[in-house]
């Protein structure tokens, strides 16, 4: 079952193309749409609402087609914006309500669904005051509150921790994975940054300049960028240990990406770990080599590795491309 399904979108705008030719299949639970800014990832969200036509390909949503029936989505689906949009003179109370009445709620129904998820979003007392005088945090969560007000399916979520500092970050993404786990809610995320998504969600589309980079299981992401760090010393017959290791461990396989950049940091090696042979096969090259291992250690996961690497790949290619080595 998808949740949404693009097939070939397209959105060209007259100096750029927002989204180049994206099919993705997005399945029920919490999935991250990541991508720089201005990757394509508002446009998508404002297109999977019906609220702007794409100019090619098809999309659906909850099965819905969203070139023709935006209104039956928008009523399944909530929405929350990536910008400032609340009124300052209103309290979330009011806001939320409105938004419920809006969406079709009856005024008690509206009423109690406002209480409920304004507590849920964690608004208590300060729900009466008007929203002016809140924190980025509670604006986040009065936004948040009022794209579950109306029980959706399924929320898009654009930025949500936008502004936020490091805890109020940390408590959006808890929020936001409870929204699946307590209500069965699917949950679209978009960000930045790819690092925030991995422990919130449970898979990860990454889109670049509208086009598709990759869509996988967020265990699949954190698996494939399982990453060592391998120091070594220098012998008299390798006065450039590092080079060596690098050119031998390659010769055995094991693909060797470029040490860290930062001073201090240019004698650590890189390399992708396959499975536990790998540790074998680096220990026994740095023997065989008659070098010192000074250290061998396991990288924290994470998504954004990915990245990193294919930059540094491809300033390695550059680098021995030159035949200078300086990792
Ligand atoms: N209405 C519009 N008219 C012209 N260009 C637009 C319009 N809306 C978006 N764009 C352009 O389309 C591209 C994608 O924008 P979009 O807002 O979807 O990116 P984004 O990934 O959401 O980034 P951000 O988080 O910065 O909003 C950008 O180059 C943007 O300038």
């Amino acid at each position: 079952m998808t949740v949404i399904a693009t097939e070939s979108l397209s959105k060209r705008f007259p100096r750029v193309t927002a989204l180049d030719r994206l099919s993705v299949d997005i399945t029920p639970g919490v999935t991250g749409l990541v991508g720089a800014n201005g990757a394509g990832k508002s446009t998508l969200i404002k297109i999977l609402l019906g609220l702007s036509p794409a100019t090619e390909g098809r999309a659906s949503v909850l099965g819905l087609d969203v070139a023709t029936q935006g209104s039956a989505i928008r009523e399944r689906v909530g929405y929350m914006p990536e910008h400032d949009c609340l009124p300052p003179d209103v309290s979330a109370t009011e806001f939320v309500v409105h938004m419920a009445r809006m969406s079709g709620l009856p005024p008690t129904a509206a009423r109690e669904r406002t209480a409920d998820t304004l507590r849920h979003v964690g608004l208590y007392e300060e729900r009466y005051r008007p929203i002016g005088g809140y924190s980025t945090g509670m604006k986040q969560r009065v936004k948040l509150a009022q794209a579950l007000v109306h029980d959706p399916q399924l929320v898009l979520l654009d930025e949500p921790t936008n502004g936020l500092d490091p805890v109020g970050r940390d408590e959006m993404l808890g929020l936001i994975r409870r929204v699946h786990t307590d209500f069965g809610i699917s949950v679209l995320v978009t960000s930045h940054l790819l690092g925030e998504l991995e422990r919130t969600c449970d898979h990860v589309v990454v889109i670049d300049g509208g086009a598709l980079l990759r869509s996988s299981s967020t265990s699949d992401f954190t698996q494939t960028t399982a990453t060592v760090a391998v120091e070594v010393t220098d012998t008299d017959r390798h006065p450039d240990g590092t080079a060596a290791l690098r050119e031998a461990l390659a010769a055995a396989g094991i693909a060797v990406h470029a040490g860290g950049r930062a001073p201090g940091a240019g004698h650590v090696l890189l390399l992708d770990v396959a499975d536990d042979s790998t540790y074998d096969t680096v220990r026994d090259t740095v023997a065989g080599l008659g070098l010192g291992l000074v250290r061998m250690e396991q990288r924290r996961h994470q998504i954004a590795e990915v990245f990193r690497k294919e930059d540094d790949r491809d300033d390695t290619q550059a680098r021995s491309a030159g035949g200078h080595d300086a990792a």
